[in-house]
């Protein structure tokens, strides 16, 4: 029997063993985590992340063939196969600070690997790391290596939060990187056929190592630079009166195009994008292309101009103060369908917006108040660190606070912020929130969820990103 260790139980090491051992009952997957609190719940009824369907299918192997253990070193040692799928954030400190990928925990894990192997393994790298990461781990891992043979491959993963299972059931493409002798093919081969249980042949590719790396960052990037390029089209379409849905879907139809990830909003979050492609700048940087590198950084730029043009949207239209106002905040995390808020937009927008004097009353269906506070409290890239070392959780600030209703949150308002598309904003009664706001009304939809026309009938006067502007709106333009 094939026996599988996953170093990481996050929200790419749990999700993904948990479908490769639904798909492959003739292995046995261990997920570990040096976080004990997340191996419990993992082993409970209430697992640690939030992902439709994900319960059914840990229902379904755990205690079969697929086990969650804080005993790192024992399951490691035991397996054929180690995929590491450990945190990879931006640096806070030293060379490269604020661009270039930690890779603290991913190295010692892999000293870990090389301490405690007595047999010989196949290395996978699942969290996405910079270019050239594979050759740094190899020598980790042969230096100490007592004679054992390790492979090292590259297997980025492309599931987006959300629809985790859906993209794990049925992927675009599986990437496997390995080096080029036969030893690393071999390793190549085990790997597809893990793969192969269900995934078609054509879909899984095999590529060098640094194209499998790099694929990662590139294919993060460029999707980034779509939601970029549409949100840049946004704030001119508000100048011009063009409707930004409109553009978007006449540009979407050119089948070069696409017509997928063109949604304008308030920006793009996730634990992911901009941490990619800062990774990307830095290596641009390093490799002295400084031009390709503030290509890609612009697509940050604009992602960070998109939330303060929204914050200054608000701000200026309520008569350019927010001072003691109370604002409705629906959702905080950075999609629906999950209950993640790493790098939410709405942690910048609350931030703008606390920043001048509003009174916020937050609702999400699926973050809870201690992690709404902990976000609003926390140090720019704090988050992406094993939780255990995160800063606990803060005391309670007045102009903040967390409910558990959307009319609650609404109740004597001035405004709502629209920052999460949960499927239920869009069939709120907005008559009856309206009667209970204050006068005027405002909503400002950040993610283009609302029927416009309906709620500027009841009375609201509404912000829609990239949509042609309220007669309200037209007199207080907002300056970014
Ligand atoms: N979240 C996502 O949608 C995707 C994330 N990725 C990449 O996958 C990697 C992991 O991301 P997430 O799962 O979101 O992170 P996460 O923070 O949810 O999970 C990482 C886990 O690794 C554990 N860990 C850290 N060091 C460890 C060690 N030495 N030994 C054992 N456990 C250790 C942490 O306690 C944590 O539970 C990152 O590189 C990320 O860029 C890739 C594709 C999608
Ligand atoms: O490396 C990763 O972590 C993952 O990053 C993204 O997945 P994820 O961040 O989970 O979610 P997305 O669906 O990509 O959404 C990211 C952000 O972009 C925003 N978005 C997305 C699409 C769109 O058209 N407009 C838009 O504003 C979303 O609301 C969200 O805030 C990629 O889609 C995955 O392929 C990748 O594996």
């Amino acid at each position: 029997m094939v026996k599988i260790c996953c170093i990481g139980a996050g929200y790419v090491g749990g999700p993904t063993m948990a479908v490769i051992a639904l798909k492959c009952p003739s292995i046995r997957v261990v997920v570990v985590d040096i976080s004990a609190p997340r191996i419990n719940a993992w082993n409970s009824d209430q697992l640690p992340i939030y992902e439709p369907g994900l319960e059914d299918v840990v229902k379904q192997c755990r205690g079969k063939n697929l086990f969650f253990s804080t005993d790192v070193e024992k399951h490691v040692r035991e397996a054929d196969i180690v995929f590491v799928s450990v945190n990879t954030p931006t640096k806070t400190q030293g060379l490269g600070a604020g661009k270039a990928a930690d890779l603290t925990y991913w190295e010692s894990a892999a000293r870990m690997i090389a301490d405690v192997s007595e047999s010989d393994k196949i290395v996978v790298e699942k969290s996405t790391v910079p270019v050239k990461t594979a050759e740094a781990i190899e020598k980790i891992l042969t230096h100490n290596s007592k004679g054992i043979n390790f492979q090292i491959l590259s297997n980025p993963e492309f599931l987006a939060e959300g629809t985790a299972i859906q993209d794990l059931f049925n992927p675009d493409r599986v990437l496997i990187g390995g080096r080029e002798t036969p030893g690393g093919q071999k390793a190549v081969q085990a790997l597809k056929d893990v793969y192969a249980h269900w995934v078609p042949e054509d879909r899984i590719l095999a590529t060098n190592l640094w194209s499998a790396e790099l694929s990662k960052l590139a294919a993060n990037a460029f999707l980034a630079q779509r939601i970029s390029s549409v949100n840049a089209i946004s704030a001119l379409c508000e100048a011009t009166g063009a409707n930004v849905t409109q553009v978007s879907h006449a540009i979407g139809k050119d089948t070069r195009i696409g017509p997928k990830f063109l949604n304008a909003s308030v920006g793009f979050g996730g634990s992911c994008f901009q941490k990619d492609i800062l990774n990307l700048v830095y290596i641009c940087e390093c490799n002295g292309l400084h031009e390709v590198a503030n290509y890609w950084k612009q697509v940050i730029k604009i992602n960070d101009y998109q939330k303060n043009r929204f914050v200054n949207r608000v701000v200026s239209s309520m008569f350019n103060t927010v001072s003691g106002k109370k604002i409705a905040i629906l959702g905080f995390a950075f999609k629906k369908d999950t209950g993640d808020t790493r790098e939410t937009p709405a942690i910048d927008v609350c931030k703008g917006l606390l920043g001048d004097k509003a009174q916020l009353t937050i609702y999400d269906p699926q973050v809870t108040e201690d992690q709404i506070r902990r976000d609003l409290a926390m140090r720019k890239f704090d988050w992406d660190h094993p939780t255990h070392l995160q800063p606990l959780s803060p005391t309670a600030t007045k102009e903040v606070s967390v409910c558990w209703d959307a009319y609650e949150a609404a109740k004597d308002a001035h405004a709502i912020c629209i920052l999460t598309e949960w499927d239920e904003f869009k069939s709120l009664d907005y008559q009856k929130i309206y009667n209970a706001m204050r006068k005027p009304a405002f909503v400002f939809d950040g993610r283009n969820i609302v029927d416009v026309e309906k709620l500027r009938e009841i009375g609201f006067i509404v912000y829609s990103i990239g949509k042609p502007l309220d007669p309200w709106l037209k007199d207080m333009p907002a300056v970014a």
